[in-house]
């Protein structure tokens, strides 16, 4: 799924992961000592110190009582004493303290456990710190820019995408771990995640709390997938214990009548249709009252197919829609349309307008621009993708799935 869009965004967060790497510093003081501590040194408090010191040690630092003892002596001895007692606080004092290293750098050092400590700290890349400005961000996000373009995403998309990137990365110094790419990815996630969930709303709970019968109409061009996502959309709410009529408002082409009631029979659920050539908005009335006479749930209306630059369609369109006061209008279209797609969508949520989108044919090696692009443009979300032809492929739209999809390897 996206492969090329995918393959795109890695490209990005390899050029400037080098970026980072490049510029990144050291913030962990590596130790001088080449050898290693003994790891089972625990650092010893001064006062403890000196209980510490060997039986030897201890004699040799005890206060001189013996009133014989010259003044020499007892000086040579308090001073061997005080070196004694220097030189333990000086090891203990450069001991690194294994307490106060951070979580993730102690799981670090527990995958090299059978190196010394010098040589973990000198192997450590994990504590690093990196200031960008948008001047070394300026060539890796021209690439990213165009790596959407090239995916179909809308120009006015890309550019708040790539703005949202160079904002949060630059400007601040941060810290880094060893893998330069997760910030990469993260920043790119985040910007791409503010994207697609513009307006986000889950239609599960929007249509349990909302007063029966619900009606919905799918609008969009010709071949889109809309006859199949509301077949695919009527066996969801059948599993749902919900009860749905169809109303066959393609009334234009031959045979959607015909399509569109091969799909109520194999359901098992009632359409609602009158002749060829016969006014849609009246099949869809017609529709919405046996619904409520039948205490139906659910009317799901089909409309023909017609392109966004035919005016007198797309007014046709308009009126279906207001005489019939739909609760949601679906806009369908197939995200391997790309561009073409989201001007489709901008220009039928000018005409009507649309509470959200399916976007079909997910499963055709789609680019992934469309289904980054609409719901930005038309502010209204994406509610479902259709990933294939039959009745099970229709995923809910989750924008967290999303961007996992688009990241994952
Ligand atoms: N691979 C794939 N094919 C799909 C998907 N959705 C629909 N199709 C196919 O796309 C073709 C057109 O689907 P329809 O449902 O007839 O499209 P439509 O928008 O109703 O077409 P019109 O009635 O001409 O407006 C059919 O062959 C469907 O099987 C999908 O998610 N994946």
């Amino acid at each position: 799924m996206f492969n090329k869009f995918k393959e795109k965004l890695g490209n990005f967060k390899k050029a400037l992961s080098k970026t980072i790497d490049d510029k990144a510093v050291d913030i962990e003081p590596v130790p001088e000592a080449e050898e290693d501590f003994e790891e089972d040194i625990e650092p010893i408090p001064e006062e403890e110190a000196l209980e510490t010191l060997t039986e030897e040690e201890s004699y040799e630092a005890k206060p001189v009582t013996v009133a014989s003892a010259t003044v020499e002596t007892e000086d040579r001895k308090k001073a061997e004493y005080r070196k004694k007692l220097e030189n333990r606080k000086k090891a203990i004092e450069s001991k690194p303290e294994e307490e106060n290293i951070p979580e993730e750098k102690k799981s670090f050092f527990k995958k090299f456990s059978n190196i010394g400590f010098t040589k973990k700290a000198k192997a450590l890349v994990l504590n690093r710190e990196v200031y960008l400005d948008s001047k070394d961000l300026e060539e890796p996000l021209w690439e990213l820019e165009m790596g959407l373009l090239e995916s179909d995403l809308a120009l006015s998309v890309s550019e708040a995408i790539v703005e949202s990137v160079k904002k949060q990365l630059t400007g601040t110094t941060k810290r880094i771990g060893g893998n330069t790419g997760e910030i990469v990815e993260e920043a790119l996630k985040k910007a791409i995640l503010d994207v697609v969930s513009a307006n986000t709303f889950d239609f599960d709970e929007y249509v349990k709390d909302k007063e029966k019968p619900v009606h919905i109409v799918f609008v969009g061009i010709n071949g889109t997938g809309k006859t199949t996502s509301i077949a695919k959309m009527t066996h969801r709410l059948l599993k749902s214990d919900y009860s749905v009529v169809l109303a066959a408002g393609d009334t234009f082409r031959a045979g959607a009548i015909d399509q569109l009631g091969i799909h109520a029979d194999r359901l098992g659920v009632k359409m609602i249709k009158h002749q060829p050539g016969a006014d849609p908005a009246a099949v869809i009335y017609d529709a919405v009252q046996y619904a409520k006479g039948h205490k139906i749930d659910f009317i799901l209306s089909d409309t023909a197919g017609r392109m966004h630059t035919n005016l007198n369609l797309m007014s046709q369109m308009e009126k279906i829609c207001r005489v019939s006061t739909p609760d949601l209008i679906i806009f369908v279209d197939e995200a391997v349309a790309g561009n073409d797609a989201v001007e489709r969508a901008a220009q039928f949520n000018d005409a009507v307008p649309i509470d959200g989108s399916i976007l079909t044919k997910i499963d055709a090696d789609a680019k992934g621009g469309a289904a980054i692009s609409i719901a930005y443009i038309t502010g209204k979300p994406i509610l479902f993708f259709g990933m294939g032809q039959g009745y099970e492929d229709l995923k809910k739209f989750d924008p967290e799935w999303f961007i996992g999809q688009l990241f994952n390897q």
